[in-house]
Protein backbone atom coordinates (compact mmCIF):
# COMPACT_ATOMS: atom_id res chain seq x y z
CA UNK A 1 0.00 0.00 0.00
CA UNK A 2 1.56 3.53 -0.88
CA UNK A 3 1.59 6.27 1.39
CA UNK A 4 0.96 9.85 0.60
CA UNK A 5 4.49 11.18 1.51
CA UNK A 6 6.53 15.13 1.16
CA UNK A 7 6.98 14.23 -2.88
CA UNK A 8 3.21 12.91 -3.05
CA UNK A 9 2.12 16.22 -1.21
CA UNK A 10 4.62 18.18 -3.71
CA UNK A 11 2.38 16.34 -6.25
CA UNK A 12 -0.59 16.86 -4.95
CA UNK A 13 -0.26 21.15 -4.65
CA UNK A 14 1.41 21.65 -8.00
CA UNK A 15 -1.56 19.54 -10.00
CA UNK A 16 -3.81 21.64 -7.97
CA UNK A 17 -1.83 25.05 -8.77
CA UNK A 18 -1.61 23.92 -12.39
CA UNK A 19 -5.08 23.18 -12.56
CA UNK A 20 -5.91 19.67 -13.12
CA UNK A 21 -8.63 18.07 -12.25
CA UNK A 22 -9.60 16.29 -9.29
CA UNK A 23 -11.18 13.32 -11.26
CA UNK A 24 -7.38 13.10 -13.21
CA UNK A 25 -5.74 13.16 -10.13
CA UNK A 26 -7.89 10.41 -8.55
CA UNK A 27 -6.91 8.72 -12.13
CA UNK A 28 -3.43 8.54 -12.05
CA UNK A 29 -2.55 7.88 -7.92
CA UNK A 30 -5.15 4.80 -8.58
CA UNK A 31 -2.61 3.86 -11.57
CA UNK A 32 0.34 4.73 -9.67
CA UNK A 33 -0.80 2.08 -6.68
CA UNK A 34 -3.18 3.91 -3.96
CA UNK A 35 -6.30 2.62 -3.37
CA UNK A 36 -9.28 4.86 -4.22
CA UNK A 37 -10.75 6.03 -1.47
CA UNK A 38 -7.22 7.00 -0.30
CA UNK A 39 -6.41 9.25 -3.24
CA UNK A 40 -9.93 10.82 -3.09
CA UNK A 41 -9.08 11.69 0.58
CA UNK A 42 -5.43 13.37 -0.44
CA UNK A 43 -7.00 15.04 -3.42
CA UNK A 44 -9.97 16.72 -1.20
CA UNK A 45 -7.64 17.39 0.62
CA UNK A 46 -4.92 19.12 -1.47
CA UNK A 47 -7.72 21.43 -3.11
CA UNK A 48 -8.60 22.31 0.57
CA UNK A 49 -5.85 23.65 1.39
CA UNK A 50 -5.79 25.75 -1.87
CA UNK A 51 -9.29 27.28 -0.85
CA UNK A 52 -7.48 28.45 2.61
CA UNK A 53 -4.54 30.23 1.59
CA UNK A 54 -4.93 32.89 -1.06
CA UNK A 55 -2.33 32.33 -4.18
CA UNK A 56 0.23 35.15 -3.87
CA UNK A 57 -0.20 38.22 -6.13
CA UNK A 58 0.90 37.90 -9.84
CA UNK A 59 3.93 40.59 -9.78
CA UNK A 60 6.08 41.37 -12.71
CA UNK A 61 10.01 40.34 -12.17
CA UNK A 62 12.39 43.46 -11.93
CA UNK A 63 15.99 42.65 -13.38
CA UNK A 64 17.41 44.88 -10.74
CA UNK A 65 15.54 44.12 -7.39
CA UNK A 66 13.82 41.04 -7.97
CA UNK A 67 14.76 38.79 -10.71
CA UNK A 68 12.57 35.96 -12.57
CA UNK A 69 13.51 33.01 -11.04
CA UNK A 70 13.35 30.58 -14.56
CA UNK A 71 11.73 27.36 -12.53
CA UNK A 72 11.18 24.04 -14.95
CA UNK A 73 8.97 24.94 -17.67
CA UNK A 74 6.66 21.97 -18.81
CA UNK A 75 7.17 21.07 -22.24
CA UNK A 76 8.76 18.06 -22.84
CA UNK A 77 12.97 17.39 -23.13
CA UNK A 78 14.38 16.06 -26.49
CA UNK A 79 14.65 16.96 -30.28
CA UNK A 80 11.56 15.29 -31.18
CA UNK A 81 8.67 15.78 -28.92
CA UNK A 82 5.67 12.91 -29.11
CA UNK A 83 2.51 15.64 -29.05
CA UNK A 84 -0.81 13.50 -29.58
CA UNK A 85 -1.05 12.64 -33.13
CA UNK A 86 2.23 14.11 -34.47
CA UNK A 87 5.80 14.25 -33.98
CA UNK A 88 7.10 17.66 -33.68
CA UNK A 89 10.41 18.83 -33.87
CA UNK A 90 12.16 20.60 -31.44
CA UNK A 91 14.59 23.48 -33.51
CA UNK A 92 15.37 25.91 -30.87
CA UNK A 93 15.36 26.21 -26.92
CA UNK A 94 15.89 29.44 -24.88
CA UNK A 95 16.35 29.61 -21.14
CA UNK A 96 16.03 33.75 -20.64
CA UNK A 97 13.33 34.12 -21.58
CA UNK A 98 11.81 30.67 -21.87
CA UNK A 99 10.97 30.05 -25.31
CA UNK A 100 11.27 26.57 -27.71
CA UNK A 101 10.84 27.21 -31.72
CA UNK A 102 9.13 24.14 -33.16
CA UNK A 103 8.26 22.50 -36.46
CA UNK A 104 5.67 20.79 -37.87
CA UNK A 105 3.40 21.12 -35.43
CA UNK A 106 0.35 21.64 -38.19
CA UNK A 107 0.83 20.00 -41.89
CA UNK A 108 0.76 21.93 -44.76
CA UNK A 109 -2.75 21.02 -44.97
CA UNK A 110 -4.28 22.03 -41.69
CA UNK A 111 -2.43 25.23 -42.84
CA UNK A 112 -4.37 25.80 -45.63
CA UNK A 113 -7.66 24.58 -44.38
CA UNK A 114 -7.03 26.65 -41.18
CA UNK A 115 -6.70 29.90 -43.64
CA UNK A 116 -9.78 28.87 -45.19
CA UNK A 117 -12.00 28.30 -43.09
CA UNK A 118 -11.12 31.68 -41.19
CA UNK A 119 -10.84 34.05 -44.21
CA UNK A 120 -14.36 35.03 -44.62
CA UNK A 121 -14.82 35.43 -41.00
CA UNK A 122 -12.22 37.81 -39.70
CA UNK A 123 -12.90 41.27 -37.51
CA UNK A 124 -10.37 43.60 -36.81
CA UNK A 125 -8.18 43.18 -34.27
CA UNK A 126 -8.69 44.59 -30.88
CA UNK A 127 -6.43 45.16 -27.63
CA UNK A 128 -7.18 45.25 -23.88
CA UNK A 129 -8.00 48.58 -22.40
CA UNK A 130 -5.41 47.89 -19.20
CA UNK A 131 -7.59 50.93 -17.41
CA UNK A 132 -11.49 49.37 -18.31
CA UNK A 133 -10.50 45.90 -19.18
CA UNK A 134 -12.77 46.43 -22.40
CA UNK A 135 -11.60 45.74 -25.91
CA UNK A 136 -10.07 48.71 -27.62
CA UNK A 137 -9.26 48.87 -32.14
CA UNK A 138 -5.46 50.46 -31.58
CA UNK A 139 -3.54 51.83 -34.22
CA UNK A 140 -0.77 49.52 -33.37
CA UNK A 141 -2.18 46.76 -33.60
CA UNK A 142 -3.20 46.20 -37.37
CA UNK A 143 -4.43 42.70 -38.18
CA UNK A 144 -7.62 41.13 -38.23
CA UNK A 145 -9.10 37.85 -36.29
CA UNK A 146 -11.13 35.11 -35.21
CA UNK A 147 -11.74 33.51 -32.35
CA UNK A 148 -12.85 29.84 -32.41
CA UNK A 149 -14.42 27.80 -29.45
CA UNK A 150 -12.55 25.16 -27.54
CA UNK A 151 -13.65 21.95 -29.39
CA UNK A 152 -15.55 24.37 -31.88
CA UNK A 153 -15.15 21.38 -34.38
CA UNK A 154 -13.25 18.05 -35.11
CA UNK A 155 -9.91 20.17 -36.80
CA UNK A 156 -9.89 22.49 -34.16
CA UNK A 157 -10.40 19.66 -31.12
CA UNK A 158 -7.42 17.80 -33.15
CA UNK A 159 -4.97 20.44 -32.88
CA UNK A 160 -5.90 21.31 -29.30
CA UNK A 161 -5.45 17.88 -28.22
CA UNK A 162 -2.22 17.93 -29.75
CA UNK A 163 -1.11 21.45 -28.20
CA UNK A 164 -1.88 20.29 -24.95
CA UNK A 165 0.41 17.22 -25.34
CA UNK A 166 3.29 19.60 -26.92
CA UNK A 167 3.18 22.15 -24.32
CA UNK A 168 1.97 19.58 -21.82
CA UNK A 169 -0.56 22.01 -20.23
CA UNK A 170 -4.01 20.94 -19.43
CA UNK A 171 -6.45 21.69 -22.79
CA UNK A 172 -9.45 23.35 -20.17
CA UNK A 173 -6.54 25.76 -19.54
CA UNK A 174 -6.55 27.21 -22.51
CA UNK A 175 -8.52 30.04 -24.20
CA UNK A 176 -10.09 29.65 -27.79
CA UNK A 177 -7.51 29.46 -30.69
CA UNK A 178 -7.40 32.87 -32.25
CA UNK A 179 -6.25 33.18 -36.18
CA UNK A 180 -4.77 36.61 -36.88
CA UNK A 181 -4.46 38.01 -40.43
CA UNK A 182 -1.99 40.49 -40.93
CA UNK A 183 -1.92 42.54 -44.53
CA UNK A 184 1.40 43.93 -46.10
CA UNK A 185 2.87 46.80 -43.35
CA UNK A 186 0.13 44.90 -40.87
CA UNK A 187 2.27 44.76 -37.46
CA UNK A 188 1.84 44.34 -33.36
CA UNK A 189 3.94 46.47 -31.49
CA UNK A 190 6.11 45.17 -28.51
CA UNK A 191 3.69 44.11 -25.65
CA UNK A 192 3.37 41.27 -23.10
CA UNK A 193 0.79 38.54 -23.14
CA UNK A 194 0.02 38.38 -19.67
CA UNK A 195 -2.16 40.56 -17.95
CA UNK A 196 -0.69 43.70 -16.01
CA UNK A 197 -1.15 43.09 -12.17
CA UNK A 198 -1.14 46.59 -11.35
CA UNK A 199 -3.96 47.91 -14.16
CA UNK A 200 -7.47 47.73 -12.57
CA UNK A 201 -8.71 46.37 -16.19
CA UNK A 202 -6.63 43.27 -15.68
CA UNK A 203 -9.12 41.63 -12.78
CA UNK A 204 -12.03 41.20 -15.39
CA UNK A 205 -9.32 39.00 -17.55
CA UNK A 206 -8.20 37.00 -14.60
CA UNK A 207 -11.31 36.32 -12.93
CA UNK A 208 -11.80 33.34 -15.04
CA UNK A 209 -9.27 31.14 -15.43
CA UNK A 210 -6.30 33.34 -13.67
CA UNK A 211 -3.22 34.88 -15.29
CA UNK A 212 -2.22 33.64 -18.78
CA UNK A 213 1.16 31.69 -18.09
CA UNK A 214 2.50 30.93 -21.48
CA UNK A 215 1.19 31.46 -25.58
CA UNK A 216 1.95 29.57 -28.53
CA UNK A 217 1.88 31.04 -31.77
CA UNK A 218 1.66 28.65 -34.75
CA UNK A 219 2.44 30.31 -38.45
CA UNK A 220 -0.19 29.13 -41.18
CA UNK A 221 2.00 30.72 -43.84
CA UNK A 222 5.62 31.57 -45.12
CA UNK A 223 5.75 35.32 -45.18
CA UNK A 224 8.00 36.43 -48.17
CA UNK A 225 9.42 39.13 -45.94
CA UNK A 226 9.09 40.72 -42.54
CA UNK A 227 6.65 39.77 -39.73
CA UNK A 228 9.04 37.50 -37.74
CA UNK A 229 7.61 37.35 -33.88
CA UNK A 230 9.89 39.69 -32.17
CA UNK A 231 11.34 39.64 -28.92
CA UNK A 232 13.48 43.38 -28.38
CA UNK A 233 14.34 42.68 -24.72
CA UNK A 234 15.72 39.45 -25.34
CA UNK A 235 17.29 40.54 -29.08
CA UNK A 236 15.80 37.00 -30.94
CA UNK A 237 13.27 37.00 -33.78
CA UNK A 238 11.30 33.91 -35.25
CA UNK A 239 10.68 33.97 -38.42
CA UNK A 240 6.96 32.74 -39.76
CA UNK A 241 7.25 29.76 -41.42
CA UNK A 242 4.42 27.52 -42.70
CA UNK A 243 3.64 24.77 -39.87
CA UNK A 244 5.93 26.10 -37.26
CA UNK A 245 5.29 27.67 -34.46
CA UNK A 246 7.25 29.89 -31.02
CA UNK A 247 6.52 28.43 -27.41
CA UNK A 248 6.98 31.21 -24.47
CA UNK A 249 6.44 31.29 -20.86
CA UNK A 250 6.39 34.00 -18.84
CA UNK A 251 5.00 32.86 -15.20
CA UNK A 252 6.51 30.56 -13.07
CA UNK A 253 5.34 28.93 -9.92
CA UNK A 254 6.07 31.90 -7.67
CA UNK A 255 3.41 33.72 -10.03
CA UNK A 256 6.37 35.67 -10.87
CA UNK A 257 5.53 37.21 -14.31
CA UNK A 258 9.01 37.48 -17.00
CA UNK A 259 9.34 41.04 -18.82
CA UNK A 260 12.15 39.34 -21.08
CA UNK A 261 9.23 38.16 -22.62
CA UNK A 262 8.43 41.21 -24.07
CA UNK A 263 7.51 40.67 -27.80
CA UNK A 264 5.68 41.75 -30.84
CA UNK A 265 4.65 41.17 -34.74
CA UNK A 266 7.12 42.89 -37.09
CA UNK A 267 5.70 44.66 -39.93
CA UNK A 268 5.22 42.60 -43.17
CA UNK A 269 7.05 44.14 -45.33
CA UNK A 270 5.82 41.97 -48.45
CA UNK A 271 2.86 39.32 -48.70
CA UNK A 272 0.53 38.55 -45.95
CA UNK A 273 0.75 36.21 -42.50
CA UNK A 274 -1.35 34.29 -40.72
CA UNK A 275 -1.17 32.73 -37.31
CA UNK A 276 -2.90 30.65 -34.87
CA UNK A 277 -2.15 31.88 -31.07
CA UNK A 278 -3.07 29.84 -27.56
CA UNK A 279 -3.07 31.60 -24.82
CA UNK A 280 -2.56 29.32 -21.47
CA UNK A 281 -3.74 30.07 -17.91
CA UNK A 282 -2.92 29.16 -14.38
CA UNK A 283 -6.39 26.99 -14.37
CA UNK A 284 -9.05 25.74 -15.82
CA UNK A 285 -11.19 28.20 -18.35
CA UNK A 286 -14.26 28.61 -19.89
O1 LIG B 1 2.24 38.36 -34.92
C1 LIG B 1 3.05 37.89 -34.11
O2 LIG B 1 4.06 37.28 -34.49
C2 LIG B 1 2.82 38.08 -32.65
C3 LIG B 1 1.36 38.03 -32.25
C4 LIG B 1 1.15 38.28 -30.80
O3 LIG B 1 2.03 38.64 -30.09
C5 LIG B 1 -0.18 38.09 -30.19
O4 LIG B 1 -1.15 37.81 -30.91
O5 LIG B 1 -0.29 38.22 -28.94
FE1 LIG C 1 1.41 38.66 -27.98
Amino acid sequence: MRVVDAAWQEWLSSNVARGCTPGSMVDAMVQAGFADGEARVAVHHAFDRRASGPAAPATVADPATNPYRYDAAPVARGNLIHAADREVRVLLRCERPQLVVFADVLSAAECAELIERSRHRLKRSTTVNPLTGREDVIRNRTSEGVWYRRGEDQLIARVERRIASLTNWPLENGEGLQVLHYGTSGEYSPHFDFFAPDQPGSAVHTAQGGQRVATLIIYLNDVADGGETVFPTAGLSVAAQAGGAVYFRYMNGERQLDPSTLHGGAPVLAGDKWIMTKWMRERAYG
